[in-house]
């Protein structure tokens, strides 16, 4: 199974530049969970703290019960080694064919003989489509071939968690989707708890289990897709419509000055773009059939049910509504005729979406 990551009160600055302060939250073991984010909201700084890359200077990042902000470089060195990381163009050397690329972190980090290597190597390139590609270098392939090279690359060493960057970046949105999919497969292949950061509102809509957002450099929100998916904010709406309309301007946070601007221009009939409105919560997509069912999922269908009274209404009805028959039996649950199941309504107050951010400990 893969490892929970618990992230508590994380603060990070360049100089006197706070890039986002205060972010906590939990990567349950084995689920797929998304970070959102307008450019610039420090997704990557986040990615690139969480394996030591950068030091946050406050707050603590836990894997396996060592803290990934103040361990010593020996302890960074093995925790290191729990993580596979895919980053945005692959990060493949472009003079290695792909299969010395997908070996390179077994020749640099275990000892392990070329027959054990080549098996290693063959079995992640089957397992990310790309079999009979193994001479091929960087530049000779598609930039979707890329990606799962990189993805196959970040496997090799039985990762516990998988660090995505932007999959879908040069990609067209077929592409996409197959990418996306591919990280549930593996993702029930393996149980390796992933983190994909991302602006594809598709991915983001269709793909984690778990949605968290950056913005005006604090962690908006954090928990199951439902959460975020029906969320009225502001930020939330503007992000998923791809809209002009709401806080999030060209460059940065609009002030207040612009905002009301702006708002008079589309009252007066100016377009904010978007193409339609985006709402509810379509259904996530499943490993590809006659691949495992996700062991991932269904720790997450537990934890959700428990926490769903804590959810505010609109999110526990697209939990409910998203359940199919097996799901309820699993959870142990039967149907009303409102919609609810039975033992699952809330007990006690609804925090509003903007204040919850599960995962908090
Ligand atoms: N090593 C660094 N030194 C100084 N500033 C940095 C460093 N790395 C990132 N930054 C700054 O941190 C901010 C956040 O950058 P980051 O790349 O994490 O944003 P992002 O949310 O991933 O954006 P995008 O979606 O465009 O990739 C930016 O202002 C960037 O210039």
């Amino acid at each position: 199974m893969g490892a929970e990551v618990v992230v508590e009160g994380l603060t990070k600055s360049f100089g006197n530049q706070n890039i986002w302060r205060d972010v906590t939250l939990t990567l349950p073991a084995g689920e797929v969970s998304a970070l959102l984010g307008p450019s610039g909201t420090g997704k990557s700084v986040f990615l690139k703290s969480m394996i030591g890359l950068l030091k946050p200077e406050r707050g603590r990042c836990i894997v396996n019960g060592v803290d990934i902000v103040t361990c010593s470089e020996r302890q960074l060195y093995e925790a290191r080694k729990l993580f596979g990381v895919l980053f945005q163009d692959g990060a493949l050397f472009g003079s290695m064919n792909l299969f010395d690329n997908v070996a390179f972190p077994l020749r640099e980090h275990t000892r392990k003989s070329e027959t054990e290597i080549r098996r290693i190597v063959l079995e992640k390139l089957d397992m990310t489509g790309l079999t009979g590609a193994d001479r091929k270098l960087p530049g000779e392939i598609s930039g979707g071939m890329r990606k799962r090279a990189g993805l196959a690359r970040a496997l090799v060493l039985d990762p516990q968690i998988i660090l995505v960057d932007e999959p879908d970046s040069g990609l067209d949105p077929v592409r996409t989707t197959y990418i996306s999919q591919l990280f549930l497969d593996v993702n029930a292949q393996i149980d390796a708890t992933f983190l994909i950061v991302t602006h594809n509102i598709n991915l983001a809509r269709t793909v984690p289990d778990n949605i968290g957002m950056l913005f005006r450099k604090e962690l908006v929100m954090f928990g199951p897709r439902e959460l975020l998916l029906t969320s009225e904010e502001p930020v939330v709406r503007q992000f998923l419509n791809g809209r002009m309309d709401g806080p999030i301007g060209m460059s940065e946070e609009k002030d207040s000055a612009t905002l009301a601007a702006e708002k008079a221009l589309f009252e007066a009939g100016h377009g904010s773009g978007g193409v339609e409105e985006v709402t509810g919560v379509p259904p996530q997509m499943r490993p590809t059939p006659g691949l495992p069912d996700r062991a991932g999922g269904r720790r997450r269908l537990d934890r959700v049910m428990q926490l769903l009274h804590t959810l505010p209404e609109t999110a526990q009805e697209a939990v409910l509504a998203s359940l199919s028959g097996e799901d309820r039996r699993h959870a142990g649950t039967h149907q009303h005729d409102e919609g609810t199941v039975a033992g699952q309504r809330p007990r006690g107050p609804r925090p509003s979406t903007h204040s919850v951010r599960h995962g908090r400990r």
